[in-house]
């Protein structure tokens, strides 16, 4: 696993715009290098106002979006249109702004499917593994970019403290009795995020210090799951100065004056 690197901006805002940018540039690199892309989004609010950042670069258009694979980190169980699912803040933030590729954009199914939470969490992994290759070495794909938000308990994708789901080997797990409504979820597992090349944990907000402090420490993932966010090649820690406030100060230096 690799050691994160921590980069602190002034604000929230300017964080949404950095890591907009920083991962724009990413997607063009990656493409350039093989042609394709494949990206984990993130919910919550600093997910989605990367997202929304995005969309508002001109430089987006860099970006060839029908060669961009997106997946999920974790998505609420609820159904399709939904204002609270992930995937209806990623769609109204970018995705409905950009030409993806209908086929290449893997949402996890909500209730409206018919399926339980346990069975779209079955049906996700089985698209996981449809699209690894031999050379991912697993059955999921390598993910080039695995963007996650994080809690105040340091929870990641729908990863909580001490919850079943930190121990399930499986690609991915069905979450009941989330301690952030809503309490149904689906969400990809540690070893799924371990796959991805690069992890970026995105963390903006004084609430958040503490559960920084922690995922930077060697802390373990049951009792702070952040401190399991880590890439195969790299992990960044995406921040604003009031999530920073309470690192030592000889890991940081302000990367927004
Ligand atoms: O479904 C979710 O809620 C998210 O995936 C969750 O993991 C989120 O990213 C964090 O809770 C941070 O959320 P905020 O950025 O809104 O604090």
């Amino acid at each position: 696993m690799t050691v994160p690197s921590v980069v602190v901006h002034r604000d929230a805002d300017v964080l949404a715009k950095a890591v907009a940018a920083r991962l724009i540039t990413r997607l063009v690199d990656v493409q350039s290098a093989k042609g394709s892309a494949s990206l984990v989004l993130t919910g919550g609010t600093v997910g989605h106002a990367t997202l929304a950042e995005v969309a508002a670069t001109p430089a987006r258009d860099a970006v060839d979006w029908r060669r961009l694979d997106v997946w999920w980190g974790d998505e609420r169980f609820l159904p399709t249109g939904d204002p609270e699912r992930n995937e209806t803040g990623a769609r109204k933030a970018l995705l409905d702004k950009v030409d993806l590729d209908p086929a290449r954009v893997h949402v996890m199914l909500g209730p409206d499917s018919g399926l339980t939470a346990e069975e779209s969490a079955a049906r996700y992994a089985e698209e996981l593994r449809a699209a690894a290759r031999p050379e991912d070495h697993g059955p999921v794909p390598r993910f080039d970019v695995l963007l996650l938000g994080m809690g105040p308990d340091a929870h990641v994708a729908s990863l909580f403290p001490e919850m079943p789901a930190l121990y399930d080997e499986r690609p991915t797990a069905a979450v009941h009795g989330a301690p952030k409504p809503p309490p149904t979820r689906i969400t990809l597992t540690m070893s799924s995020i371990h796959a991805a090349r690069e992890v970026w944990v995105v963390a903006a907000g004084a609430e958040k210090a503490g559960a920084v402090r922690l995922a930077l420490s060697d802390a373990g993932p049951v009792q702070v799951p952040a401190a399991g966010a880590r890439g195969q090649s790299r992990t960044l820690f995406l921040l604003d100065r009031a999530a920073a406030a309470k690192i030592p100060a000889s890991l940081v230096r302000p990367a927004s004056p």
